[in-house]
């Protein structure tokens, strides 16, 4: 088998003489069915995940195919390597991680997770059995043996992440461990054990009492649970040179409808899924070259960041029940995306560290970067050398556009859409709601997560609100619009629910993380909400894995199409609406309509519900006008750029059906049609820039950490803790312009703070 990091230098080129860029590897790991999973009818079932072209199976690249044996839904993904249901942990041992080994006796890191939903077999092929020992045990001797000739001692340290706290897995009660930046911006966990092991005796002893303190459980899905990320770092001293090798087993992503977990495991569930959301959304980031990747969005992130877009070699198992159609296709799209992500590996004793600066110049060029705006850049950028100042945000821009990888074999219409990790068949919609007064969605943080959340379950679904149709284009990012449909109601700025959709049999409903602004929401639709309803509520957000990582979410069907009223199967909210939900799931496989109280879908259904229900008197009285005048949904059109034409500013929320393709820049895509003049289209974009460089700087207030936020003008120390104890209440505190005065900054100063960025630019 090929050592990925010699691929990956020969794929890539080197950077400097002792830093080489090498793609996150990516191999893929089918268990066998397990016996509760072959009915007494069918002695073999078929998994969901065959390989493709199995002469190439030893080959730089794999392609698998995915297929649903209910449905003719089926999909084709490459990726590094596949590992089948006869496979065992010795060969992925053998063949990908034994010759990452080395490179730890010369001071790399390297990192080797397995990912998946809930009992794919992750702790199966981490820690492995008895019999069949797994990954931990087998690059553990490795070591010690290698250590032993090459005369370097090992530590071990093994900590969990449980709930996004971090836990010592090592000490007796498994104290909390807490993360730091350290001055240069590396993560320090402050307080965690390191013990040296000598033998596998030893390193049994000590593992395997650290083992006995992760938190496991009984779920509906899995006898022995997983309820935290653990993470065995083992750290090796030759002479001078250190180097370190993170074995990573992740909790696995929980379909909460599918576990029937409550109470606490439907907390723990909550928060897993949260943070692997925040994998995703950090691995979505990398691949589109975002400005912003948002790895403070969890510890799970944060500790992974080395080895998303970073300096460590990085390979992510992606594990799969051979018997889940949804879950592979989750989990492989997840990886495909994974394997487009380029680290540059370099010996970690000589590396200067990435500092964390606080720029906003710097922001702005990577805005201007992300739009395209290349010519601008090189100005800014004066003769310096790209490879200078690697900071993991410059260092995404090195990405070349050859690094993605492709197969030559997959016959696809839709070549980019492969190659960005999304599905070949996938022909689905997005649905993008264009709400005039920009007030729903000014976060842009929580719309990338939306993008991503949905994108990656091929829900091609999304929701954007923007004041005039050029900024909701710049709002897109990834997608490309294909259709515009105007879409005859007014929402004022709290209501979030789209009453005519929903009234169609369509299931778009938004959720708030903010339980009064969710049952605003919801009454704004027609619908009560209370109290009782929020264990369905969180079930169905943990659900949506989404809850707790952002401020607004949409619920809805499963593969983003309309549905006939007819079909519309009601989701309760209410935890107590079971049987609703069991016909659900059974129906729907994924997410699906949710009912709201009051609403029931059907024919009848298909005007807007009554309005002495209705929320606020603005949304009442549009929609009264709404009932007295015949319903108008204007048909489809067809055209990417003519359509944006009919957005209107007026008070009319406009449905646009867009097809995922791959991201182009804003600029590339379609400048003309929808600006009007040039002074018109001059102004949008400066508006837009204005906008933007806000919406960083908000974003930035609400993740940074205290030393960060100090390091911006205006901000002191007690500033800077009274942000971090807004954050304590809210995750996300500040929101707009206005909120700034929450921590006593005038508009004026952010005004000037903001002019001077921009004089420090044109100077
Ligand atoms: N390769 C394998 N051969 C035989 N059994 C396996 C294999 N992989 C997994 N299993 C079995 O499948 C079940 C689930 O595996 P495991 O607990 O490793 O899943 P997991 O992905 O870690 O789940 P969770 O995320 O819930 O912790 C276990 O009973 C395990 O013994």
């Amino acid at each position: 088998m090929a050592n990925p990091a010699a691929n990956s230098q020969s794929s890539m080129g080197h950077v400097s003489s002792n830093t080489f860029s090498s793609q996150v590897r990516v191999v893929l790991r089918v268990r066998p069915f397990l016996p509760s999973e072959i009915t007494s009818k069918e002695k073999s079932p078929i998994p969901c995940i065959t390989l493709l072209d199995l002469d190439n199976r030893i080959g730089k690249e794999v392609t698998v195919h995915i297929k649903d044996q209910w449905t003719s839904r089926n999909e084709c993904y490459n990726l590094d390597s596949f590992f089948g249901q006869e496979d065992r942990v010795g060969h992925i041992f053998q063949r990908e991680v034994s010759t990452v080994i080395p490179g730890i006796f010369q001071g790399l890191h390297a990192t080797v997770f397995a990912y998946g939903a809930t009992g794919s077999g992750k702790t199966y092929t981490m820690e492995g059995t008895k019999d069949e020992p797994g990954l931990i045990p087998l690059a553990m001797s490795t070591i010690l043996s290698s250590c032993k000739n090459a005369q370097g001692s090992v530590e071990i340290a093994y900590y969990e992440i449980y709930m996004e706290r971090c836990y010592d897995l090592l000490e007796p009660k498994a104290k909390e461990i807490m993360t730091l930046d350290d001055k240069e911006g590396r993560l320090q966990m402050k307080g965690l054990s390191w013990a040296p092991v000598h033998s596998m005796d030893e390193f049994c002893d000590v593992f395997s009492t650290g083992v006995q303190r992760r938190k496991v459980a009984h779920t509906g899905l899995n006898d022995v649970s997983s309820r935290s990320h653990a993470v065995l770092a083992i750290a090796v001293t030759n002479g001078a040179v250190k180097g370190k090798l993170n074995l990573i087993d992740l909790a696995g992503n929980e379909d909460n409808r599918r576990t029937c977990n409550e109470g606490i495991r439907l907390q723990e569930s909550a928060k897993i899924n949260q943070s692997l959301f925040a994998l995703s959304n950090v691995i979505y980031a990398l691949n589109n070259n975002e400005p912003r990747i948002p790895y403070r969005d969890s510890k799970l992130t944060r500790i992974l960041q080395d080895s998303l877009g970073g300096t460590s070699h990085a390979l992510m198992i992606a594990c799969l029940n051979p018997a889940s159609y949804q879950e592979a296709v989750h989990t492989v799209s997840l990886a495909a995306r994974s394997r487009q992500i380029v680290n540059y590996v370099g010996s970690a004793n000589k590396k200067e560290t990435p500092k964390v600066k606080v720029d906003m110049e710097a922001k702005l060029r990577a805005w201007l970067e992300s739009k395209g705006k290349n010519k601008r850049i090189q100005r800014m950028n004066g003769s310096c050398s790209p490879f200078l100042g690697k900071t993991p945000t410059s260092i995404r821009y090195l990405k070349q556009p050859g690094s993605v990888r492709s197969s030559a074999k997959v016959k696809t219409t839709d070549r980019k859409l492969f190659d960005s990790g999304a599905p070949i068949s996938t022909t689905k919609k997005v649905y993008a709601h264009h709400q005039p007064d920009d007030a729903l969605f000014t976060d842009m943080n929580a719309l990338t997560n939306l993008h991503s959340f949905l994108h990656q379950r091929n829900i091609f679904s999304s929701v954007l609100a923007a004041n005039d149709a050029s900024l909701l284009k710049q709002k897109i990012g990834p997608f490309e619009v294909d259709e515009v449909v105007q879409h005859d109601i007014r929402l004022d700025s709290s209501s979030c629910v789209l009453k005519d959709e929903i009234c169609q049999g369509c299931t778009h409903a938004l959720l708030d993380r903010d339980q009064e602004k969710t049952s605003e929401n919801l009454h704004s639709c027609g619908a009560s909400y209370s109290k009782e309803h929020d264990d369905g509520l969180l079930n169905y957000c943990s659900s949506l894995h989404a809850y707790e990582n952002s401020d607004t979410y949409m619920a809805t069907q499963d593969d983003g199409e309309r549905l006939e009223p007819s079909k519309a199967v009601p989701l309760s909210l209410n935890g107590a609406n079971d049987d609703k939900r069991e016909k659900s799931t059974n129906d729907a496989k994924f997410f699906r309509t949710f009912d709201l109280p009051g609403t029931p879908f059907n024919e009848e259904n298909l005007h807007l519900p009554s309005i002495n229900n209705v929320g606020s008197p603005a949304t009442t009285e549009r929609i009264r006008e709404l009932q007295n005048s015949p319903r108008k949904v204007l048909s489809p059109i067809s055209s990417n750029i003519g359509p944006v034409k009919h957005l209107s500013s007026d008070d009319r929320v406009c449905l646009i059906l867009l097809d995922p393709k791959t991201p182009k820049s804003a600029c590339e895509k379609d400048e003309v049609g929808i600006f009007g003049t040039p002074l018109d289209k001059f102004n949008a974009l400066s508006s837009n820039l204005k906008e933007s460089l806000l919406q960083e700087y908000l974003a930035f207030l609400n993740i940074a950490s205290k030393e960060e936020l100090m390091q911006l003008k205006g901000i002191g120390q007690k500033r800077a803790e009274y942000i971090l104890e807004l954050r304590e209440h809210t995750p996300r505190p500040l929101k707009s312009l206005s909120d700034l005065e929450k921590i006593g900054l005038s508009c004026k100063q952010v005004n000037d703070m903001f002019r001077r960025a921009a004089r420090g630019i044109f100077n």
